[in-house]
């Protein structure tokens, strides 16, 4: 017998043992040995048990699913039916999903026959094979192989998706919940006892919240009950009143921590005593204690001096408009980086473009983001997390810093927080075992001076167009409403806030009018004397509608706007753009699917025709997901 190497020697201590090309696709994937949730789940979830998994942040809880996943289905005695499914996997977010997704196949790759299955339904590699290469081997009927497909949404129809699922026969879904229900809803999907075997719900407190309680109920309902479940997070024991719902048996937790050495800036006395942590050890989580107007000095500090100097930065603002407004004032102050913004509110489109720009981007990039990208998003090179300031859900916190300081390598995670009573956050994460310590080196040592020419830099480039005047003011509304809306509400309170600071920090010029600035008797202009009348918009036709608008009855001269029903025409034409762009989007959605039909062999063709006469019964709705997944980014 060949002498085992030491990858077979680590992975094959596990029980039941792996197949002989699943410890091919680890070795090539250079994991020597299980981590230590890979360790205790895998041989679980492989074997009867229904298991709740909480692991740290990038400790590979993705391949402790998915190697049990496709064990088992690939040693079942005879291969599934035709569009019969055999696991779902769900996550929250598409980016997620599509991670996910990508593991899988990097897995499959290596499984002879699923990678035909992969080569033959890839237009590329199909063609090129004809050309220069053989043809994928074929396989004996009756060869079980795992077929994967992933359902997103966004700019894929229902109807497309069942038009995939049907020619591909996938046997194992992932998908976020939406998008998964209206392919479960469809009666050509079955998922009876005698096939389908797992569930995973990844980020499950996050699915197990209330936003996602009816699509997944209604899931759930659609799935047999005798099947096993497993249940994998970093925080699955925020959720855990909320397991019942999933209606596991007898499970199985597993709850993988880790022992750390109080760091220095913690509490006093507390230095090197060994405590457990819900963290990554090698991510050190920290924290730094600012005005909200030096916030964004330390920021450009930081990034200059921190040595080596952070290659990918994940920078989270709590909502949508924020990063609406930021995204113009960063590049500014933060020169020589990248800004990259990514939100649910962004078309699917831009949303998955300025994702790959962020992950393929070989200079310093920041992304700036929301919670839409908290949870989940593996990027290894990610070593910097800033927190504008924590989230409102407490246990997004570990998730936000987990993007950095992933599977051993060193990451930072800097939370911001003001004065006074923010403070007491870092006692209100102790008692949850998330401890953050004080940033103690590189020293920043931020003046006044620091905070008033990042200010005028930031007013600066607001004064350029009214339109970047009112994403600041429409950002920082959202930012209050976001801030109002905080659990810890003990900790962030409005009423606390520093307005004039705050107007400075986010270089406004001047305090919106909104219903929690009633009674701020301070400096409303914050010191500026601006004509608003005379402040254009860059857009030429913007600009004329302005002045129209001012020239006409009911104009409040000061601001510039229209009285009355405030807002009218910022809405309905939104609601023009909003219908145009849809419209687009069909045209251009039918003219791809008349190219596709047009390059069929008539065979092909009547195949369609078949096809798409069972997909005639699919309800029609374009689910929107990305609402579900901002929560209160307002
Ligand atoms: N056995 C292993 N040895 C070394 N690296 C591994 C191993 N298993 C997985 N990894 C790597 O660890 C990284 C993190 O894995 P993964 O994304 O599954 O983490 P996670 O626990 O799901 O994190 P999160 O809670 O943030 O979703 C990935 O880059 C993955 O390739």
């Amino acid at each position: 017998m060949a002498p085992q190497t030491k990858v077979e020697r680590q992975w094959s201590a596990l029980t039941p043992p792996l197949s002989e090309w699943v410890l091919d696709a680890i070795s090539a994937m250079r994991f020597t040995k299980p981590t230590p949730v890979q360790q205790a789940a895998i041989p679980l979830f492989m074997g009867n048990k229904d298991v709740v998994v909480e692991a740290v942040t990038g400790s590979g809880k993705t391949l402790a699913f998915l190697i049990p996943i496709v064990e088992r289905l690939l040693r079942l005695d005879a291969p599934l039916k035709k569009h019969h499914v055999g696991a779902i996997i769900i996550s929250p977010t598409r980016e997620l999903a599509t991670q996910i997704h990508t593991v899988l196949l990097s897995l499959l790759k290596f499984h002879a026959p699923s990678a035909a299955v992969m080569k033959t339904d890839d237009g590329e590699d199909a063609d090129m094979s004809t050309a220069v290469a053989p043809p994928p081997p074929k396989f004996p009927p009756g060869t079980l192989k795992v077929v994967p497909l992933l359902l997103l949404g966004g700019s894929v129809t229902p109807a497309q998706d069942l038009c995939a699922f049907l020619k591909s026969s996938a046997n194992i879904l992932i998908g976020t919940p939406g998008r998964l229900l209206e392919l479960l809803s469809s009666q050509h999907v079955h998922c009876p006892q005698s096939s389908f075997d797992a569930l995973v719900l990844d980020e499950a407190d996050r699915l197990l919240d209330l936003g996602f309680k009816d699509d997944l109920q209604k899931i759930l309902s659609r799935l047999p009950k005798q099947r096993r479940t497993g249940l994998f997070s970093a925080s699955v024991s925020e959720a855990v009143d909320q397991l019942v719902r999933v209606g596991l048996r007898n499970p199985v937790r597993i709850a993988v921590k880790v022992k750390a050495r109080a760091a220095l800036g913690g509490i006093a006395g507390d230095e090197g005593k060994i405590e457990d942590k819900r963290t990554p050890a090698s991510l050190q989580m920290s924290y730094l204690v600012l005005p909200a107007s030096h916030k964004i000095p330390a920021i450009k500090k930081l990034l200059a001096t921190l040595q080596p100097q952070p290659q990918k930065t994940i920078f989270y603002l709590a909502t949508c408009y924020s990063v609406d407004y930021l995204q113009h004032v960063l590049p500014e102050i933060l020169k020589g980086h990248s800004i990259i913004p990514l939100h649910g509110k962004h078309l699917d489109k831009v949303r998955r473009k300025n994702f790959s720009k962020f992950v393929d981007s070989v200079n310093p990039s920041i992304l700036l983001t929301t919670d839409v990208a908290a949870r989940g998003l593996d990027i290894p090179a990610i070593d910097l997390v800033l927190q504008f300031d924590p989230p409102s859900d407490p246990k997004t916190f570990i998730h936000r810093c987990g993007r950095a300081g992933r599977a051993g390598r060193k990451g930072l995670a800097i939370t911001f927080l003001t004065p006074g009573r923010e403070e007491n956050y870092v006692d209100f994460l102790r008692v949850r075992q998330t401890p953050i310590a004080l940033l103690t080196s590189p020293n920043l040592n931020i003046t006044s001076i620091d905070a008033d020419a990042v200010t005028k830099k930031i007013r600066d480039v607001v004064r350029t167009d009214r339109a970047i005047y009112d994403k600041a003011q429409r950002g920082f509304v959202s930012w209050v409403r976001a801030y109002s809306k905080h659990s810890a509400s003990s900790i962030f309170r409005v009423t606390d806030l520093q307005w004039e600071d705050l107007g400075q920090a986010w270089g406004l010029l001047r305090l919106p009018a909104m219903p929690e600035l009633k009674r701020f008797e301070g400096d409303r202009k914050l010191g500026l004397e601006i004509d608003f009348n005379t402040f254009a918009y860059k857009d030429k036709m913007r600009e004329t509608q302005r002045l129209a608008e001012l020239n006409g009855a009911g104009v409040d001269k000061e601001e510039g706007k229209k009285l009355g029903k405030k807002g009218e025409v910022a809405w309905t034409q939104k609601k023009e753009q909003r219908a145009e762009r849809d419209l687009r989007r069909e045209k251009k959605l039918k003219k791809r699917e008349h190219d596709r039909l047009s390059k069929m062999t008539p065979e092909e063709r009547a195949e369609e025709e078949k096809l798409r006469g069972m997909i005639e019964q699919v309800r029609e709705k374009v689910v929107e997901e990305e609402e579900e997944f901002e929560g209160f980014s307002d």
